[in-house]
Formats: C-alpha cells, sequence, structure tokens
C-alpha cells in the first residue's frame, strides 16, 4: 500500500465518516449529476443559488463549489455574495470556469470573481485554464479544443495569481501550486462522452477540500478518486448511459485496495 493511495483512503473515511455540506452554486446541466456523485462518494451536497440566501447558506456548509457552466445575472449575483462570505468564514471555495474564452460575459464575471474572493482552488479544462490565465485560447464551447498539458505553465501563472491550487483536466490530470505539480493519470476517454464530468471532479474536490485543509493534496485526491472510479464505470460497461450510473456505484463502492492497485499518481 503507498502512503498516497492512504492519504487518499483517509480522507474518503473522513467524507464518509462526517459527509461535510457541500455547497454548489452550479449549472442546470449537472445539478443532479453532481449531487448524486457527492452523495455517493459520502458528502452531503445542497445546490444552493438564490442571492437572498447563499450567505446563510455558505455559513453552515464545510465548503463552497461555483461553477459559471449556466450563467445569468442573478447566479453571478449569488456567486458574488456567497464567494465573500466564504472567504470572510476561512471556508474553502472551488470554482470551475466552465466555458470561460467562449464569451465576453464568462470572462468578465471569472475576473471580477477571482479579484473578488481568490478560489484555493479552480479545476478546469486546458482551453478554460489558458483563457482565465489571459491567453487567447480558442474553446469549443464548454469542450477543450487542446491536450492539459498545453496549459501547465497558464496554470503556474494563473496559481501565481491567486495563490491557490489550479487543476487541468484532461486524459492527464495536472495539479498545481506554486512549484509543485502532481500528475494523474487515471481516468477514461468514453467520460468525455458523459456531460459533466468534469463537473463532477469540481464538486468532488469540494468534498476533499471539506475534510483536508491541503488543498493541494485534496484536489489531488479528488483527481485520482476520479478517474479510478470512471475506469471502473468503463469496465462494467463501455457506453455513456451506463457509464453515468456505474460511475455512481464505482465511487459509492470504492474500496482502499481498488485506490491502491489503480493509482497513477507521480509528481513533477
Ligand atoms: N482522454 C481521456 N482519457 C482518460 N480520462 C479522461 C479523458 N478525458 C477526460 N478524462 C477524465 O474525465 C475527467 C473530466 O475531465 P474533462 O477534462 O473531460 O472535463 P471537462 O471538459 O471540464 O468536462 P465538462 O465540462 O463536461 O464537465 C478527467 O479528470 C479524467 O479523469
Ligand atoms: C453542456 C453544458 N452547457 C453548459 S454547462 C454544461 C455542462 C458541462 O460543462
Ligand atoms: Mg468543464
Amino acid at each position: 500500500m503507498t502512503q498516497s493511495a492512504q492519504s487518499i483512503w483517509t480522507d474518503i473515511e473522513r467524507i464518509r465518516a462526517q459527509a461535510p455540506l457541500i455547497h454548489n452554486i452550479t449549472n442546470f446541466v449537472v445539478m443532479n449529476n453532481t449531487a448524486n456523485a457527492l452523495l455517493a462518494l459520502g458528502a452531503s451536497p445542497a445546490m444552493v443559488h438564490a442571492p437572498e440566501e447563499v450567505e446563510d447558506f455558505v455559513s453552515i456548509s464545510s465548503a463552497l463549489v461555483v461553477n459559471i457552466g449556466t450563467l445569468d445575472a442573478t447566479f453571478v449575483a449569488g456567486m458574488r455574495l456567497a464567494m465573500r462570505q466564504a472567504k470572510a468564514l476561512g471556508k474553502p471555495i472551488v470554482f470551475d470556469p466552465v466555458g470561460v474564452g467562449a464569451t465576453n460575459f464568462r470572462n468578465q464575471v471569472s475576473e471580477e470573481l477571482l479579484a473578488l474572493a481568490a478560489p484555493d482552488v479552480i479545476r478546469g479544462n486546458a482551453s478554460e485554464i489558458m483563457a482565465l490565465a489571459g491567453l487567447n485560447a480558442q474553446t469549443k464551447g464548454v469542450d477543450s479544443l487542446y491536450g492539459s498539458e498545453a496549459a501547465v505553465d497558464a496554470a503556474r501563472r494563473l496559481s501565481a495569481l491567486t495563490g491557490g491550487v489550479v487543476v487541468i483536466s484532461g486524459a492527464t490530470d495536472y495539479i498545481i501550486q506554486g512549484e509543485k505539480t502532481s500528475i494523474i493519470s487515471n481516468g477514461h476517454p468514453l467520460m468525455t462522452k458523459v456531460t459533466g464530468m468534469g463537473c463532477t471532479a469540481t464538486a468532488l474536490t469540494g468534498a476533499f477540500a471539506a475534510v483536508n485543509s491541503d488543498y493541494f493534496q485534496a484536489a489531488t485526491h479528488a483527481m485520482a478518486v476520479m478517474g479510478i472510479a470512471g475506469e471502473l464505470a468503463v469496465e462494467k460497461k463501455p457506453a455513456p448511459g451506463s457509464l453515468q450510473l456505474n460511475f455512481l456505484d464505482a465511487l459509492y463502492e470504492l474500496t482502499e485496495a481498488a485506490i491502491a492497485d489503480r493509482l497513477q499518481l507521480t509528481y513533477a
């Protein structure tokens, strides 16, 4: 048993024991998927975005996940209030810049939110991380046009700017903070055929950040679990509908042995 597998398992046991309340302001597409993934992992999700109540909700939650996938002015108002409150209370903030680079609205809102309350973890695909770092990156709506390795320099600059962790997901996941880099090579290409697997990675990162205040470790653990659960699900049946269901079962049934057997984690 490697130390890394043990440390991932310790976090999963904490999540299962504590069932931390994870406050999600997320998009209409993935609300159901990410709530179910958080439940299967052992956390307690709530999808709460009304500006009238987000501050109260942040104060009873263990982490805040903000995802800009289906943005409008009301969502933005809720995100501002929630992120400011999370900062004031020292709760971890995980940010998913879905589709940033595709429109000026997404670019402006992301820039404003980052300046308002620097996220502890940002998770995006390569196009999103490059766009967020100020590069004029090409994006195809919410899908990446680049491999994750193309965004490593951008992620490092973004991490220097926020002081937080930046995760680039893809065939290989890079988790970057300052000079530190961890690399997860788990996962399966079929995962791109289910909507919101990236958003799910972000939501799970919220659960790990709720139980592990070393956010570099928390993000690394979340990406490892994401990839391993994806592999287990594809092995049950390699098709998108089944993958979506079997992924939840894999999260729920995950064992320390499966993590130790499959973990593909290196540090650079
Ligand atoms: N080609 C691939 N090979 C192996 N695993 C992959 C591949 N592409 C994605 N994954 C897995 O899927 C996870 C989600 O990453 P992806 O980069 O596809 O998110 P995304 O583009 O933000 O998705 P979405 O916007 O739909 O939520 C990765 O962390 C990884 O585990
Ligand atoms: C498909 C889609 N469109 C807006 S958000 C979202 C979920 C995947 O990012
Ligand atoms: Mg995405």
